[in-house]
C-alpha cells in the first residue's frame, strides 16, 4: 500500500509529460517501479485509499486463465473492463480481424492457452507450467507469455502485464510478473490484485506454499485528466491496514478454474477503505 502511494507521489513529483498518440492524451510518466506482495502472510494489496473493486480484477484474471477472447465472456464472469477496448476503439473497430461485437481478438489468455505454431499446432503455456509445478518441477522456464508481436495486429490492445514467471524453491512458489505499461490510478489497482491472486491460486492447485510475488513495471503513468483527483484527493488520505483474500479450498485443479469457479469462490475480509473515486478511463 505504501509502495503504491510512493509510486503515485513519485510520478507527481518527478514524472515527465509524454504525449500518447493512441489515446490522444498526455501522461505524467516515470520509468521502472518494483512492487512486492507478501502472499505467504496473506497481506492482500487492495487499495484502501479508495474503494476498490477486487471482484472485477479477479474476474479478469479468471478470463485470462480460461483463454477468453470476448468482452461478453468477461461480463458473464463479472467485469465490464474489456467493453470499451473491444467495442469503442476506432482503430480496432475497422480492423478486418475483428470478428464482431465484443471480440477482443488474439490477446492475453488467447496467447496463454492457444499460441499458434507455424505447423498449425497450438501451445498451451498455462497447462504446461501447472503440470510441471504439480510434479515439483521448475525447469527455469515456467513462463506464461501473452506477448506475441507476430499477432499484435489481430488484437484490440497489446498486453500490458505480458509475462508471468513462476519459480519453485523447495515447496515455496514465487511469481514474477512484468508489465510494460501501467495506468497507475486505474489499471494498477487491478493488476496488484491479479499478481497476488495468481500466485495464491496457482500455489493452491499445484500443492505448494505461496511466497512473495514480484511485480516489475516499466512505464508507469497517470493520464492528464486523472492528476488532480490523485494529487488533491487520493494522496491526501491515510491508508488503512491491508485486508486478506480467501480462496475456496475446493479449487484443486486447472479444470476447476476452467469449469465451475465463480467470484463466489473468493472472499475478502478486513477491508476498510475510503470512499470510491471515479477516475476517467482512456480508450
Ligand atoms: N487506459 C486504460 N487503462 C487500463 O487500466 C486498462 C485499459 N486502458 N485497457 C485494458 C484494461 C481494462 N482495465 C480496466 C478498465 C476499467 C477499469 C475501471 O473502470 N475501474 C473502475 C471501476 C471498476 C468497477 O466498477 O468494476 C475503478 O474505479 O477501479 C479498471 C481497469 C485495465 N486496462
Ligand atoms: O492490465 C492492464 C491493462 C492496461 N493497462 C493500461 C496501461 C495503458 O494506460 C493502457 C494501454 O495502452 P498502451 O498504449 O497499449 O500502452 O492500459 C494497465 O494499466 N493494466
Amino acid at each position: 500500500m505504501k509502495a503504491y502511494l510512493d509510486l503515485c507521489q513519485r510520478i507527481i513529483n518527478e514524472g515527465r509529460w509524454v504525449e500518447n498518440e493512441r489515446t490522444g492524451k498526455r501522461c505524467l510518466t516515470v520509468i521502472n517501479a518494483d512492487l512486492t506482495y507478501d502472499v505467504e502472510n496473506n497481506c492482500f494489496p487492495l487499495l484502501t485509499t479508495r474503494k476498490s473493486f477486487w471482484k472485477a480484477a479477479i474476474a479478469e484474471l479468471l478470463g485470462y486463465i480460461r483463454g477468453y477472447d470476448s468482452a461478453a465472456d468477461f461480463r458473464a464472469l463479472g467485469t465490464k473492463t474489456w467493453d470499451a477496448n473491444a467495442n469503442e476503439n476506432a482503430a480496432w473497430l475497422k480492423n478486418p480481424f475483428r470478428k464482431g461485437p465484443d471480440d477482443m481478438g488474439r490477446v492475453y489468455g488467447v496467447q496463454g492457452r492457444n499460441w499458434q505454431k507455424l505447423d498449425g499446432e497450438v501451445i498451451d503455456q498455462l497447462r504446461k507450467l501447472v503440470d510441471n509445478l504439480s510434479r515439483g518441477i521448475d525447469d527455469r522456464g515456467e513462463i506464461l507469455s501473452f506477448y506475441n508481436p507476430g499477432e499484435f495486429h489481430m488484437g484490440c490492445l497489446r498486453p500490458c502485464m505480458h509475462t508471468h514467471t513462476f519459480s519453485l524453491l523447495g515447496d515455496t512458489l514465487y511469481l514474477t510478473s512484468y508489465q510494460r505499461s501501467c495506468d497507475v490510478p486505474l489499471g494498477l489497482v487491478f493488476n496488484q490484485v491479479q499478481v497476488f491472486a495468481f500466485l495464491k491460486i496457482i500455489a493452491q492447485i499445484t500443492g505448494h506454499k505461496p511466497g512473495q510475488a514480484f511485480h516489475k513495471i516499466v512505464n508507469a503513468h497517470i493520464y492528464e485528466d486523472q492528476i488532480a483527483l490523485m494529487r488533491d484527493v487520493q494522496l491526501k488520505r491515510e491508508p488503512f491496514n491491508l485486508p486478506q483474500l480467501h480462496i475456496n479450498p475446493d479449487i484443486k485443479s486447472l479444470e476447476d478454474l476452467e469449469t465451475w469457479v465463480t467470484l463466489e469462490d473468493f472472499e475478502v475480509t478486513g477491508y476498510e477503505c475510503h470512499p470510491a473515486i471515479q477516475y476517467p478511463f482512456s480508450v
